[in-house]
């Protein structure tokens, strides 16, 4: 039952990643999320002003839907948008991975960014299953569900720079789509995500700095967010660059010439090419930085800039870890 899919960016600046996701024969496009652990979707029983221009979930179609009576679900991500709604059961299909009785949430309520974001039809969590937010008993991810029935317990992320479709595999590690060899490093599931402990950064070909940074790989963010230290070393190797508050991160010229980032995974350098973290046009001839400050969130997030640079396995074994190597 192990399934491919490819993973489109939405827009020109990969700012998330859409993936073809069936529900009983109706196909959504849905954000792959490694950041959380709910699969919800517009739905038919969204007001009809919050329904324009996604694809639509209808349930009174699908004709192996079980409604869950008295289930609720309420989600608030880091950047501020949630949505909430009810809970049924139905055969998912992502690539040749199908499985029933998997907890589908309705959307019956979502916030403006989810509504004006119409290539996002909603979430596929990839987190684990301890942070689902279904009421009264959480339910399995996607992933938990199949894990079972794969060749292996593990999915992997192949994401693209720019433009270019990637793939997550499940069940099976592709050998073709990466080089070198793999570094594992444990996962602390504690707060249900794939969350490790970096071992240090190094700008440019700056000598490598040894730090221990508690982050997370999460496919459900665009940008890497890390330590000041590492942001400040970074930037101080940008002209121009400066902390712009109006923009809420740094900018700088767009015709710099970024420096690669190297962030430590055990005792493997992943390498971030410097134009990957020219994340898009700020304003003016500024263009906002792919790398900026972890402050206020708690942990630093490995989010999509980073991700797209590498090959991740994310191992779901009775030890979770995560696995990285260039390609
Ligand atoms: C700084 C803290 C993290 C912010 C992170 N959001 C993001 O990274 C959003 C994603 C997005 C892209 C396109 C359109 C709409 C939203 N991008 C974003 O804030 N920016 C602003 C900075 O420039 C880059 C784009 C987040 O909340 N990620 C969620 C999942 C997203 C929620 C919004 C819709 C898209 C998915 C997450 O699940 O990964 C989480 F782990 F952060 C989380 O909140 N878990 C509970």
């Amino acid at each position: 039952n192990d399934g491919s899919v490819t993973a489109s960016p939405e827009d020109a600046y990969d700012s998330e990643y859409l993936c073809p996701v069936s529900i009983d024969g109706q196909t959504l496009a849905l954000d792959f999320d490694t950041g959380s652990a709910d699969l919800w979707v517009f739905s038919t029983s969204l007001p009809s002003s919050e329904q324009k221009g996604h694809t639509l979930f209808d349930p009174s179609k699908s004709t192996n839907w079980k409604a869950l009576s008295g289930y609720k679900w309420n989600i608030t991500y880091g950047d501020g948008s949630g949505a909430s709604g009810t809970v049924g059961t139905d055969v998912v299909t992502v690539g040749g991975t199908s499985v029933s009785g998997q907890a589908v949430e309705i959307a019956t309520k979502v916030s403006s960014a989810f509504v004006s974001d119409t290539a996002n039809d909603g979430l596929l969590g990839l987190a684990f299953s301890s942070i689902n937010t279904v009421t009264p008993k959480a339910q399995h991810t996607f992933f938990d569900t199949a894990k079972s029935s794969l060749s292996s317990p593990v999915f992997t992320a192949d994401l693209k720079h720019r433009q270019l479709p990637g793939t997550y595999d499940f069940g099976t590690i592709d050998s073709s789509k990466y080089t070198g060899t793999i570094t594992y490093i444990d996962v602390d599931t504690a707060n249900g995500f794939w969350e490790f402990t970096g071992s240090g950064y190094a700008v440019g070909s700056g000598s490598f700095v040894s730090s221990s940074i508690d982050a997370i790989a999460d496919t459900g963010t665009t940008l890497i967010y890390v330590p000041d230290a590492v942001v400040t070393a970074y930037y101080k190797q940008v002209s121009g660059a400066s902390y712009d508050s109006s923009q809420g991160g740094y900018t700088f010229p767009c015709s710099a010439t970024l420096p690669n980032l190297t962030l430590g995974i055990g005792s493997y350098h992943a390498v971030v090419p410097g134009q990957y973290i020219n994340y898009s046009p700020a304003s003016g001839s500024k263009c906002f930085g792919g790398v900026q400050s972890d402050s206020g969130i708690g942990f630093s997030i490995y989010g999509d800039v980073f991700l797209k640079s590498q090959f991740v396995i994310f191992d779901g074994s009775s030890t979770p870890r995560l696995g990285f190597a260039a390609k």
